[in-house]
């Protein structure tokens, strides 16, 4: 068995006719950040669902440091969800006091100095009262009080203002290097996951198109240009291509680029941005 922090195994997962997941498999270091992206519907919080083991894939197999997930909460896990489990009329404090209820392995203190960190939450307040930043920030604490060796965050920043969404960063990456917690962290924010991860995780429909160290993927790519109307010649991969009257630009992975077209290496951005072009012009050729 393999003994990373999380390690796939050709994982699908079907819903009827639906393949939410197919022949996914992949692995993530140990202290990795990894930013798991995709267009809607890619697969993203059905994976996340698998790995914290709130549901079983239908073949495959998902490991947590060496011990198969089958399908109930690893205790080494945590998993915040889109929808953040908070109860309204608590407040922060008590909300606390109900995390140690629940948890077997629960650290007060651990949750309290995250709590601390921040700056904007009031611990007696009532959750009901509290900005999106703040629940999300709550909850983030919540997930950290079970001291997990493991982070899923699902989409844990799409509704919070830059401030918030800094600060939210801010206490995952003090997670990250006073425990060494290895984090999957699924976001639309490409500039966000800029910021803080260090590994990639690209679904599109289901399967994993790239996965890996964020600088190595980087340079496995080039953009490419050159002048309009001349054939791309090139042993690699054209993930992606655009035409203008003047000239055509391309996402290559791999191989090489006869001289006469201009190349650079993308960023994230460029990068991600191109597989979703693809994907959207793949979907829309199938219509
Ligand atoms: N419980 C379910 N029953 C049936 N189909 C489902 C179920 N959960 C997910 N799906 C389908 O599986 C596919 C993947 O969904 P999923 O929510 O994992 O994608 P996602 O990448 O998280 O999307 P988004 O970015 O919109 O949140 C979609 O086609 C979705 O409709």
């Amino acid at each position: 068995m393999n003994a990373s922090p999380v390690h796939a195994e050709s994982v699908a997962k079907h819903f009827g006719r639906t393949r939410a997941l197919d022949d996914c498999t992949f692995t993530l270091p140990e202290g990795s950040v990894t930013g798991l992206v995709g267009p809607n519907g890619a697969g993203k919080t059905t994976l996340l669902s698998l790995i914290a083991g709130l549901a079983k894939p239908t073949s495959g197999s998902i490991s947590v440091h060496g011990t198969a997930v089958r399908g109930r909460m690893h205790p080494d896990v945590s998993l915040l969800t889109q929808r953040r489990p908070l109860y309204e009329q608590f407040t922060v404090r008590e909300m606390m006091r109900a995390g140690a209820a629940m948890n077997d392995r629960w650290s007060a203190s651990r949750a309290d100095e995250m709590l601390d960190l921040l700056a904007g939450v009031d611990k007696d307040a009532q959750v009901r009262t509290l900005s999106a930043g703040a629940r999300t920030q709550v909850a983030i604490a919540l997930a950290l009080g079970r001291l997990p060796k493991v982070l899923l965050l699902d989409e844990p920043l799409s509704d919070l203002d830059p401030l918030a969404r800094d600060e939210t960063l801010r206490l995952v990456m003090a997670e990250v290097a006073e425990r060494g917690t290895t984090v999957l962290l699924s976001s639309h924010l490409l500039t966000d996951l800029g910021d803080v991860c260090d590994h990639l995780l690209l679904l599109d429909e289901g399967r994993v198109q790239v996965s890996g160290d964020i600088d190595e993927i980087l340079g496995d790519h080039q953009i490419v240009v050159g002048a309009a109307g001349v054939d791309l010649e090139t042993d690699g991969v054209v993930v992606d291509s655009s035409h203008t009257a003047r000239q055509t630009t391309a996402l290559v992975r791999g191989g090489s680029v006869p001289s006469g077209w201009q190349t650079t290496h993308p960023d994230l951005e460029a990068l991600v941005m191109g597989y979703l072009r693809a994907s959207r012009s793949r979907r829309f050729a199938r219509q």
